[in-house]
C-alpha cells in the first residue's frame, strides 16, 4: 500500500539543520516535517520562518510545516514566504478555522488541520472540502519521543470513512507522534497516507533504514 514518509527534523542536530535535511533527501525521505512550537500553544519551542527559509535551500522536497502556535493566522504569510509548501494548523488554536485554512490554500499552499488525541473528528464536518489534509496526533503534541496512543488507528479509521462518504477521498491523513515500524502497517491500513516520524528515523542504524521501515510492501 502506497504511504509517504515525512522525516520530523526535530530528532535532528538543530546545529546542523540544513546538512540533516540533504541527508533525508538522499535518504528516500517524500517530506520534511518542520515542527513549529511557541511556547504557549505547546509547552515548548523551536524554530520560526528564518530558519525554514534556510533549510528551503537545502532540499527539493516539500516543506511540511505543523503549527503547534496559537494564533496562527497572523503568521500564515511569513511561513509561505518560508518555502512552507505544506500548512498545517491546529484546529484547537483556532477561533475561525474556516478564515484561517482559506488563508492557507489562498497563499497557495496545500492546508492541513491537526487534531490533538482528545479532539473529536466529529469537528472536521464542516471543513472537509476547504482542506487538503488532516493531521492525526498520535501523541500530546510538543515533544519528540512520546509513546503512540493507540486509539490513533482507530481514529484514522473513522476520518478515512467520514472523508470517503461525504466525497472527499483525495483529502489526505497524515498521523504524526510515536511512528514506527510496528504500528505504521495498522496506521497505513486504517487509511493513513502520510506518516511523520522523528525518533524512530534518527534512531535507526541508517536514514534510509529507517525510512524503508515505515513504507508497507
Ligand atoms: O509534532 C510533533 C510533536 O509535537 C512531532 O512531529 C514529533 O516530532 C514526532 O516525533 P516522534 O514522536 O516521531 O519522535
Ligand atoms: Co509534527
Amino acid at each position: 500500500m502506497f504511504v509517504q514518509v515525512a522525516p520530523s527534523i526535530l530528532s535532528a542536530n538543530f546545529a546542523a539543520l540544513g546538512r540533516a535535511v540533504e541527508e533525508l533527501t538522499t535518504a528516500g525521505a517524500d517530506i520534511i516535517h518542520v515542527d513549529v512550537m511557541d511556547g504557549r500553544f505547546v509547552p515548548n519551542l523551536t524554530i520560526g520562518p528564518p530558519v525554514i527559509a534556510a533549510i528551503r535551500e537545502h532540499t527539493n522536497l516539500p516543506l511540511d510545516v505543523h503549527l503547534m502556535i496559537e494564533e496562527p493566522s497572523r503568521y500564515i504569510s511569513d511561513y509561505r514566504k518560508a518555502g512552507a509548501d505544506m500548512i498545517t494548523v491546529h484546529m484547537e488554536a483556532c477561533t475561525h478555522l474556516h478564515r484561517t485554512i482559506t488563508m492557507i490554500r489562498d497563499s497557495g499552499a496545500e492546508a492541513g488541520v491537526a487534531l490533538n488525541p482528545a479532539t473529536s473528528e466529529e469537528t472536521l464536518k464542516y471543513i472537509y472540502e476547504e482542506i487538503d489534509l488532516v493531521l492525526v496526533m498520535s501523541v500530546n503534541p510538543g515533544f519528540g519521543g512520546q509513546s503512540f496512543i493507540s486509539s490513533s488507528v482507530r481514529k484514522v479509521a473513522n476520518i478515512r470513512k467520514l472523508l470517503n462518504d461525504s466525497g472527499y477521498r483525495s483529502v489526505r491523513i497524515e498521523v504524526d507522534g510515536g511512528v514506527t515500524a510496528s504500528n505504521a502497517p495498522n496506521l497505513v491500513t486504517a487509511g493513513a497516507g502520510i506518516l511523520v516520524a522523528g525518533s524512530s528515523i534518527f534512531s535507526a542504524p541508517t536514514l534510509n533504514e529507517g525510512i524503508r521501515s515505515l513504507r508497507i510492501k
